[in-house]
């Protein structure tokens, strides 16, 4: 196998966070979702690495982008593979605590939901990222 099918087969490389915070209103834990319009989907911050870019830098640049926010990273989550456009994707999440910002829509994100964990679960669209709400409770403890 030549050196460009390596290539070609490798895994495209994202990272993201499972933000989250709590609510000013409660208290209560509020996880923050996405909307895209590209794809009417919601899901967790994330998006692909920059060449040579560390995995958690790039989770945390991804969360500022889309959301405004700066955030705490925390503990590991579990990595999300999927195939997308055909090519094997391979998306590395870490819990993160919102720590300052605000939201202003973007081209890529037009809407941003915070919501206790239930809501969250129902709202996201892919089943994969579905699991990522109950891995944060595992690592915060609530669970
Ligand atoms: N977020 C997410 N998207 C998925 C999963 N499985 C799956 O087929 N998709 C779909 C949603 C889109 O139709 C397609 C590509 O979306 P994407 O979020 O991976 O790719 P992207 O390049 O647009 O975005 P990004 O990585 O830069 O954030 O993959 C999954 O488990 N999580």
């Amino acid at each position: 196998m030549s050196t460009a099918d390596n290539a070609d087969d490798s895994p495209v490389r994202a990272a993201g966070c499972v933000l989250w915070r709590r609510s000013p209103a409660d208290g209560g834990l509020e996880l923050c979702l996405v909307h895209r319009p590209r794809y009417d989907d919601w899901s967790h911050p994330k998006g692909k690495l920059k060449r040579d870019e560390d995995p958690l830098a790039a989770a945390l640049r991804e969360v500022l982008e889309e959301t405004g926010h700066r955030a705490a990273p925390g503990s590991r989550l579990p990595t999300v593979d999927y195939e997308a456009n055909g090519r094997p994707k391979q998306v590395s999440y870490w819990a993160a605590e919102a720590v300052s910002g605000a939201f202003t829509p973007n081209d890529e994100v037009d809407r941003l939901l915070w919501l206790p964990p239930p809501a969250a679960r129902d709202r996201l669209t892919q089943p994969r990222d579905r699991t990522l709400v109950d891995a944060l409770l595992h690592v915060l403890h609530l669970t």
